[in-house]
C-alpha cells in the first residue's frame, strides 16, 4: 500500500519540480497560490502521516532513547522479515545485536495496524572532515501509518516501543553480581558504593534439589511478581517482593537466589550488612540499585545489632540513652547507626519507592534467632525451608550428576535418606568420584551409600553423646 502511494508521490514529486522550474516566470501572486494548493491536494489525497525518530538529538546531541529501543524492537520484533540486515556489539552486551540495515524497510503490526519502518540516513552537506556531530550522516528511523490510526500510533505504539525496547535490552544485558563490600577484580567507582562482576553463576531451577511442589509453587510466585506492574500500581504498593530462606548449611540458599536471578534475569546486589555503619548509608546503597534485581542478605542473623535478643538489649541502651538527651537528638543518633527500625523501614520500600521492580531475599541458618518483626508476614512475602535431602531431591541431584533417573541402587538410598538428615551439598558432594571414575554411575551410587551410611553413624554417635551426657546431668542433680 505505501508502496502504491510512493509511485503516486513520485508523480507529485515531478509536478513540484515543473513547478519549481518556471515558478520565477510566472507572477508571485499565482506562485503562491499554486504552492499552497499542491501542498493541501498532497494532504487530502495522501492517505499516510509519518513520525521521524532521529538517532541524535538536542543542543548536546544526545542519543535519543527512543531510538535506542527501537533499534532493539525492530532487532527482535521484526528484523526477521528484513532482507538487509546489519551486526553489533554494543558496550552493554556481549551478544551481537542484529538488527534491519540502512535503507531497509520492514513492517510491523499493532492492535491490528499495520506500520511501516524504514532505517534511513542523512548524509552530511559538506564531505570535508569535521569535528562537529552536526556534520556527521544522521540516522534516523521513519514510521508510516494510516492517517486514521495517528491517535493509536501516538498514544500507544511509540509508548510500546519504548517499554519493549527497554525491556529488551534489559534482557540482552551482561548481568551483573554487585557487592558494597569488594575484594581485588571488581570494577567499581569512588561515587558508587557498589561494585561489580559480571553475574555467570550456573543454577537453574532444573538444576535445583528440592521438592517438585515447592519449586513449583516458587516459580509461579515469580512470575506473578514479574506480571504484576499494573496491579501493584493499582493497590499502591512498591514492585517489590520479600523471600526468607531458611535451612540448615548447605541445603541450597545460596543456588536458590542465583536460580531465581538467571529464571527472572535479574542482577544480583550481595549487601554485606556488617560493612554499614548508619542508616543514611543503608538509604544511600539501597538507593544506588537499579530496578529489576534482586537485593541479597546473607546469614542476617550474624548482622550485628539486628537479632531479637540483641536488638532488646539495644533498646533498653537506648531507653538509658534518651534520658541523658537533650530533645531533638533522638532522630540524629538513630540516623548515626544502623537499627532494625532501618531495616524495616529499607523492606518496607520507603526506600524502594524509586524505579523498577525489586526482590529482597534474606537468608538465614537459624529462624528462631531472628526478631519477629523482621519476618512477620507482610514484610517477608513468603517464608521457604530449604530442607535436608528428600529422596526427590535426591533423584535430581542423580539426574544432574550422573544422568540417570532409575538405578537398583536408588531404593537402598530412598530407606537411608529417610533415616537421615544429610543436606543437597553432601549427597552432590557423594556423587562425584575422582575424574578417572566419575563416569562409572554405580561407582558414584556406592561412593554416595558410603556417605550416607557414615553420616548415619556419625548421627547416632551423637545422639548417643548427647543421651549419657544428659543422664551425668540429671545424675549430678538428683545427687
Ligand atoms: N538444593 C540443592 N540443589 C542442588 N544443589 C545443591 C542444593 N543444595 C546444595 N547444593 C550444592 O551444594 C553447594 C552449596 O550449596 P549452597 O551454597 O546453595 O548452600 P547454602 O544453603 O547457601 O549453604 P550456607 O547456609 O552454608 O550458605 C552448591 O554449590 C550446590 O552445588
Ligand atoms: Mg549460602
Amino acid at each position: 500500500m505505501a508502496e502504491s502511494w510512493a509511485g503516486f508521490g513520485s508523480a507529485i514529486a515531478s509536478f513540484l519540480f515543473l513547478y519549481a522550474m518556471v515558478k520565477d516566470h510566472i507572477p508571485f501572486q499565482l506562485s503562491d497560490y499554486l504552492a499552497t494548493f499542491s501542498r493541501k491536494v498532497l494532504a487530502l489525497i495522501n492517505p499516510y502521516d509519518q513520525i521521524t525518530i532521529n538517532e541524535y538529538h538536542g543542543e548536546y546531541m544526545h542519543r535519543d532513547e527512543l531510538y535506542a529501543a527501537a533499534q532493539v524492537y525492530l532487532s527482535d520484533s521484526c528484523s526477521f522479515r528484513a532482507r538487509k540486515l546489519k551486526a553489533e556489539v554494543g558496550q552493554e552486551s556481549d551478544k551481537p545485536l542484529v538488527t534491519i540495515d540502512d535503507y531497509e524497510e520492514v513492517t510491523d503490526t499493532f492492535g491490528g495496524v499495520r506500520i511501516w519502518w524504514s532505517a534511513c540516513m542523512r548524509l552530511p552537506n559538506s564531505k570535508t572532515i569535521s569535528f562537529y556531530a552536526n556534520d556527521e550522516e544522521r540516522k534516523y528511523y521513519k514510521l508510516t501509518f494510516h492517517k486514521r490510526n495517528r491517535k493509536l500510533v501516538e498514544g500507544e505504539y511509540l509508548n510500546h516501543i519504548l517499554r519493549e525496547g527497554r525491556d529488551m535490552k534489559i534482557r540482552r544485558r551482561q548481568r551483573k553480581l554487585f557487592t558494597n563490600s569488594p575484594s581485588q577484580n571488581w570494577y567499581g567507582n569512588r561515587s558508587s558504593s557498589w561494585s561489580h562482576v559480571a553475574f555467570e553463576h550456573p543454577a537453574t531451577f532444573e538444576t535445583l534439589a528440592m521438592d517438585p511442589e515447592k519449586k513449583r509453587e516458587i516459580i509461579d510466585d515469580l512470575v506473578t511478581f514479574r506480571e504484576g506492574k499494573e496491579y501493584y500500581k493499582k493497590i499502591g504498593k512498591a514492585w517489590k517482593r520479600g523471600y526468607l530462606l531458611y535451612g540448615p548449611p548447605g541445603t541450597g540458599k545460596s543456588s536458590m537466589i542465583a536460580a531465581i536471578a538467571n529464571f527472572l534475569e535479574y542482577d544480583v546486589y550481595d549487601l554485606e550488612l556488617t560493612t554499614v555503619k548508619t542508616n543514611t548509608e543503608l538509604r544511600k546503597i539501597f538507593i544506588e540499585t537499579t530496578g529489576k534485581s534482586i537485593i541479597v542478605i546473607e546469614d542476617i542473623d550474624c548482622s550485628v545489632d539486628l537479632t531479637g535478643k540483641r536488638k532488646k538489649k539495644k533498646k533498653e541502651k537506648d531507653d538509658e540513652d534518651k534520658e541523658k538527651k537533650p530533645p531533638g537528638m533522638e532522630e540524629q543518633d538513630e540516623n548515626s547507626k544502623l537499627t532494625l527500625s532501618g531495616l524495616l523501614n529499607f523492606i518496607d520500600g520507603l526506600w524502594s519507592a524509586c524505579g523498577g521492580e525489586r526482590i529482597v531475599i534474606f537468608t538465614t541458618n537459624h529462624l528462631e534467632k531472628l526478631d519477629p518483626a523482621l519476618i512477620r508476614r507482610g514484610r517477608m512475602d513468603m517464608h521457604i525451608e530449604m530442607s535436608y535431602c528428600s529422596f526427590e531431591a535426591f533423584k535430581v541431584l542423580a539426574k544432574n550428576y550422573l544422568g540417570v533417573e532409575k538405578h537398583d541402587l536408588f531404593d537402598t538410598i530412598q530407606t537411608l535418606l529417610s533415616e537421615v538428615n544429610i543436606s543437597p551439598a553432601d549427597v552432590a558432594e557423594g556423587l562425584m568420584l575422582k575424574k578417572s571414575r566419575n563416569k562409572d554411575v554405580s561407582a558414584c551410587l556406592e561412593n554416595l551409600i558410603r556417605v550416607i551410611e557414615a553420616a548415619k553413624e556419625e548421627a547416632k554417635r551423637k545422639s548417643q553423646e548427647k543421651l549419657a551426657k544428659e543422664k551425668a546431668e540429671e545424675e549430678l542433680i538428683n545427687g
